[in-house]
């Protein structure tokens, strides 16, 4: 196993270029994160440049959050550029289980068959085809509650799926990684886990075990929040502070991330 810290060096050391097709919500947040944590975004979602740009891009994250079926096509040509390419790619299933659209777009993605699914417990319990108490974007259940759900969904479709919340759960169907720390402001600011999947893509353009690089961004997220939870006053500070923290940890820090095989 490469070790949260070995991940966080692969990855500031490879700087990845990493394509993200994400939400109007998200994008700048997800793009400042993923500078300070020390990765280089590129918000590239048309169908007409989006295989083209994939192809040379480190990684792929497509999410779901804000959806038209002409976001639908560029994230098709975007998937289908990535695995011509040989890159991995990472689904975010924004809120899967609200509307036909979501549904259907969901199905199709996930045939397509994404290298790490990352989503909260609501929507990774939806795509096992189990019944959620989510309610639009935010989680309705505990990450414990979608525990088996996230090893089935792994099983099925051949991805690492991860699922977040006031803890996080990683498998591959097979193993499995408890992850705690993070913050309770952390849900109080839009797009963190949108940004996080975005992260996730980062590492996982450099580390090469999917399960690996997932559990190295989770960790950073994991201690980043910590750090910044401390001594702040509410969400906008805590903002400021996470993307600090996301700068400063550094591979000694990520040695006391709290990760645990199930
Ligand atoms: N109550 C909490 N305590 C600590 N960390 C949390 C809490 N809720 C969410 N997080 C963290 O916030 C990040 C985003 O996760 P989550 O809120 O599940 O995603 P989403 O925004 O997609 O619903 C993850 O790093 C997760 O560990
Ligand atoms: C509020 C909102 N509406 C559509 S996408 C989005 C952002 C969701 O972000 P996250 O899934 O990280 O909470
Ligand atoms: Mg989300």
């Amino acid at each position: 196993m490469t070790s949260p810290s070995r991940s966080l060096e692969a990855m500031r050391a490879g700087a990845p270029l990493v394509q993200c097709i994400t939400n109007y919500v998200a994008m700048n947040f997800a793009a400042n994160v993923l500078l300070a944590a020390g990765a280089a975004p590129a918000m590239v979602h048309d169908a007409e440049e989006s295989g083209e740009f994939a192809a040379v891009a480190g990684a792929l994250t497509v999410n779901i959050g804000t959806l038209s079926p002409r976001w639908v096509a560029g994230m098709v040509e975007a998937i289908d550029g990535a695995t011509g390419a040989g890159k991995p790619w990472v689904l975010d299933p924004v809120a899967c289980f609200a509307t036909g659209l979501r549904r259907e777009t969901t199905t199709k993605l996930m045939q397509l068959r994404p290298t790490i699914v990352r989503g909260n417990a609501s929507e990774i319990l939806a795509i096992a085809g189990e019944s959620s108490s989510g309610q639009g974007v935010d989680a309705g259940d505990s990450v414990q509650a979608a525990e088996a759900a996230a090893r089935k969904v792994a099983q099925e479709a051949g991805s690492v799926v991860a699922v977040t919340g006031a803890v996080d759960f990683v498998t591959d169907g097979a193993r499995g990684v408890w992850i705690s720390g993070g913050s309770p402001l952390m849900p109080r600011v839009t797009a963190t886990g949108c940004a996080l999947t975005c992260l996730v893509g980062a590492y996982a353009a450099v580390v090469e075990d999917p399960l690996d690089a997932t559990v190295g961004a989770l960790a950073h997220f994991a201690v980043a929040g910590e750090m910044a939870g401390d001594g702040v006053s509410g969400p906008g500070s805590f903002s400021a502070a996470f993307l600090d923290a996301l700068m400063a940890v550094g591979p000694e820090s990520l040695g006391a991330a709290r990760v645990r095989a199930a």
